[in-house]
């Protein structure tokens, strides 16, 4: 006969038997509801609720929880596995978040939220839960000098699923923070006479670099151009994206040169704002002539960063550099800026330092440029500019005046544009006088015509 001590024993194991299958029964039923029943923008909150007083309990007290440190700072480097999820959670964050922390510095144009000290966020992978956690502490001490607060994140799930997140979630999370940071990306225009320093969140190493965000609204398919040649020109940065190791197979550097040429007012740096929107490529203009000498050339190529196009206007005018065969005699390469310190910067050894590099040299003038410069094989495009076409006036029309025709004046717009030389700039100049659609053609039209006349009488003239 078992004692009294022995029955109250087995009964109490019993009760909490009991108690531990009702509570994987519950947790059970909770996942399923919060991830069957709820609404996907409420699942994340539901079940983190649930998570918090059921789950949480029941995997710590079968010791089946795990969690994974992610420290700011990798030696004395930044961690890129913090870094990512700083800017992935903040996709996460719970409705029910109590705090939150936002930010906006003067170049970005949205606010940021984020979380703050020990916030939790909880998110979902291959229907597993993940539980992150921002943890801030205050350093002691001598470190407190160095480093006065210490951030990592905390991510905690079932053991069972470590392959999965070491292998899959975290390379997962760092994909998609790339993707987030690439969609907020503002293309910013780089200039080394600008006073500012870039908001270098990354410390992206501008160097003596000065920058701000490039607001050109242009796109492709503002420009008025030829359709066919605008088409070649997307193919061929689509393709130099795609062919890395292309490149690599066949021992060259992975970048591309461009040579824009055409009057005044054609859409030569407007193509270079289309160029970079579309590519997503901060632009560094070089101002060729306050440049003095090669190794400034250099220097500059070593610090400016990957996925770039470096602008070279006016090429003709910009320097005054004299012929190769009178390079090198008497002063030493380095002391000035020589056309074979260019040649060299575009195609040479120097050339070779960085990845994801476009070249752009755009001149009014190609017959005046050395010849060295147009050698095949050292830009691998020219892309001619030219005066406004029919097709060209179509689109500037419909650009800033959101018409596609005007039975009355468009005939007779298009028939002089195809007469005359007339630049998209002095098109769009006269479109913009006029908000109104048929005054803003007439203006277009009288200017046609008195070109007409000018050019006219120049010809005569001749
Ligand atoms: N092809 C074009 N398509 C659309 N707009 C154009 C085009 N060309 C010029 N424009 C308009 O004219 C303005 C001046 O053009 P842009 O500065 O691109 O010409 P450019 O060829 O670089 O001239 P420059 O040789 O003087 O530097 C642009 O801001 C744009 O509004
Ligand atoms: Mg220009």
């Amino acid at each position: 006969m078992p004692s009294l001590g022995e029955m109250l024993s087995v009964a109490t194991n019993i009760f909490w038997a009991y108690s531990w299958v009702a509570a994987a029964a519950l947790m059970m039923l909770f996942r399923w509801m919060a991830n069957d029943i709820f609404p996907e923008h409420a699942k994340a909150f539901v079940s983190s609720v649930f998570s918090r007083f059921f789950g949480h309990f029941f995997n710590r007290l079968f010791d089946k929880l795990m969690t994974i440190v992610v420290d700011e700072k990798y030696g004395i480097t930044r961690n890129q596995i913090y870094d990512a999820a700083e800017i992935y959670l903040r996709t996460k964050i719970n409705p029910g978040a109590k705090r939150l922390k936002a930010e906006k510095s003067t170049k970005q144009s949205n606010i940021k939220l984020s979380m703050v000290k020990d916030e939790a966020v909880v998110d979902f992978y291959e229907g597993f839960e993940l539980k992150w956690q921002f943890v801030l502490v205050h350093t002691e001490g001598d470190r407190a000098r160095l480093q006065p607060e210490k951030r990592y994140f905390e991510v905690t799930f079932e053991k069972i699923n470590k392959e999965t997140v070491v292998k899959e979630y975290l390379p997962f999370v760092l994909a998609k923070a790339k993707e987030i940071k690439e969609n907020e990306k503002a293309v910013k225009l780089y200039t080394r006479d600008c006073p500012y320093d870039d908001d270098d969140e990354g410390g992206n190493g501008s160097g003596d670099w000065g920058c701000i965000n490039l607001d050109h609204p242009v796109t492709f398919d503002k420009l008025a151009m030829d359709p066919n040649v605008k088409r070649a020109i997307i193919e061929d940065l689509d393709r130099f994206l795609r062919r890395k190791d292309y490149y690599k197979k066949v021992g060259k550097a992975w970048k591309r040169g461009y040579l824009l040429y055409g009057p005044p007012g054609t859409g030569k740096s407007s193509l270079i704002a289309a160029m970079a929107n579309y590519l997503k490529f901060d632009v560094y203009d070089l101002e060729l002539s306050s440049l003095h000498s090669n190794s400034d050339l250099r220097r500059i190529l070593l610090c400016n960063n990957n996925k770039s196009i470096i602008v070279m206007e006016d090429i003709n005018c910009s320097v005054q550099m004299q012929d190769r065969d009178r390079e090198g005699d008497g002063d030493s390469d380095g002391d000035k800026l020589t056309l074979s310190g260019l040649l060299n910067f575009i195609d040479g050894l120097w050339s070779t330092c960085g990845d994801e590099r476009i070249f752009i040299f755009t001149t009014n003038h190609k017959e005046k440029l050395d010849p060295a410069l147009l050698r095949p094989g050292r830009m691998d495009m020219h892309i001619h500019m030219g005066y406004c076409t029919p097709e060209g006036f179509d689109i500037l029309a419909l650009n800033y005046l959101g018409i596609n025709d005007h039975p009355r004046l468009f005939p007779e717009i298009k028939g002089l544009v195809r007469e005359v030389e007339i630049t998209p700039a002095e098109i769009a100049e006269r479109l913009m006088r006029n908000e109104n659609v048929d005054p803003a053609l007439e203006g277009v039209l009288d200017l046609l015509k008195r070109k007409k006349d000018e050019q006219g009488q120049s010809l005569g003239g001749e």
